[in-house]
C-alpha cells in the first residue's frame, strides 16, 4: 500500500496483508526482548538521576527518540502514533502532505497509553529470559522495549485503516449503529472470527519456525526463544481486541466528518 494513493490504503486485503508483514516484525522484536531479564527499573519513575526529567527510563528514551524521529517526519505518516504526541518537534524538512484518508478527528485516536501498560505489566513478564534485575543491560532492554512498542502500536493504530475500510463498504449499517450509540452492535460488525482463528494458526506456525534454529529442527527438543503459545496468547487477548478498541473509537466519531 501507498499513503500517497488513498485507494491502495483503504483496500481491506491490503491492509491485511500489511498486518500480517508487520506479525513478522513483532514476533522478531519480541524474540529479542526475550533475551533479557525482566528489569523493572527501566520501567519504575525516578529510579535514575535523569536530568529535568520525572519519569521511567523507558519514557525518557522513548521521548528522545521521538523528538529526533518527529525532526525527519515520522509522526506526519498516517500509519505512525507518537506516544509523546504533545512534545514533539517541528521538522526542518518540507511538510509532506498526505493526501487525507483517515477522518480528521484520527490523530486523536491515540491508544498508546493503554499500549504502554498492557506490553510492561502483561508482555514483558510473559516474554522475559527472568525476573529481576540486570544491571549490564538496561540499555539493550529499553531499545528492545522500544522496537517491540512501536511495532505494536503501527499494528494496533493500524485498526484505524480497517475501520475506515468497514464504514465505507457499509456505511448505512455503521451509520445506524454509530447513532444509536451502539459499542456492542459495533463490535460485532467490526469482527470477523475467521480472519482472526487463522491469524492465531499463523502466529503459532510462525512461533515453532523463527523462534528455534532450523538446523535443529531434527533434534529432540527445539528451545523456541518465545514460546508460540505465549505469542498467540498476546496476540489473542492483547493485540486483538486492542485494535478492535481502536476500530471502535475511531468508529464512534465517524459521523463528526459528515457533518
Ligand atoms: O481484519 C480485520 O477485519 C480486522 O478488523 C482486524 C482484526 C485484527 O486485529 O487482526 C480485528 C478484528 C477482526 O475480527 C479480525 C481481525
Amino acid at each position: 500500500m501507498d499513503f500517497m494513493k488513498p485507494e491502495t490504503v483503504l483496500n481491506l486485503a491490503n491492509i491485511r496483508d500489511a498486518l500480517v508483514r508487520m506479525e513478522d516484525t513483532i514476533i522478531f522484536d519480541l524474540i529479542e526482548r526475550s533475551q533479557f531479564f525482566q528489569s523493572p527499573s527501566v520501567y519504575k519513575p525516578d529510579v535514575f538521576p535523569i536530568p529535568d526529567f520525572q519519569g521511567s527510563f523507558l519514557e525518557w528514551s522513548l521521548l528522545q527518540l521521538e523528538k529526533a524521529h518527529s525532526q525527519v517526519r515520522r509522526y506526519e505518516a498516517p500509519d505512525e502514533t507518537p506516544f509523546f504526541p504533545d512534545q514533539l518537534l517541528k521538522s526542518f524538512l518540507p511538510p509532506l502532505n498526505y493526501p487525507p484518508v483517515l477522518a480528521s478527528y484520527s490523530n486523536e485516536i491515540n491508544a498508546n497509553d493503554e499500549i504502554m501498560r498492557m506490553y510492561i505489566h502483561e508482555i514483558v513478564p510473559l516474554i522475559s529470559a527472568g525476573e529481576g534485575e540486570q544491571p549490564e543491560n538496561l540499555g539493550s532492554t529499553c531499545t528492545a522495549d522500544i522496537e517491540a512498542l512501536q511495532a505494536l502500536s503501527r499494528r494496533i493504530h493500524f485498526g484505524k485503516f480497517v475501520a475506515e475500510a468497514k464504514f465505507r463498504a457499509e456505511t448505512e449499517r455503521f451509520t445506524k449503529l454509530i447513532l444509536n450509540k451502539d459499542v456492542e452492535g459495533i463490535e460485532d460488525a467490526i469482527t470477523n472470527s475467521a480472519v482472526e482463528e487463522k491469524i492465531l494458526l499463523r502466529l503459532l506456525e510462525k512461533g515453532q519456525a523463527y523462534g528455534t534454529d532450523p538446523t535443529m529442527k531434527y533434534s529432540q527438543n527445539p528451545q523456541s526463544k518465545v514460546k508460540p503459545e505465549v505469542l498467540v496468547r498476546i496476540y489473542k487477548d492483547l493485540v486483538i481486541p486492542l485494535t478492535k478498541k481502536v476500530e471502535t473509537d475511531y468508529l464512534l466519531r465517524r459521523l463528526e466528518d459528515e457533518q
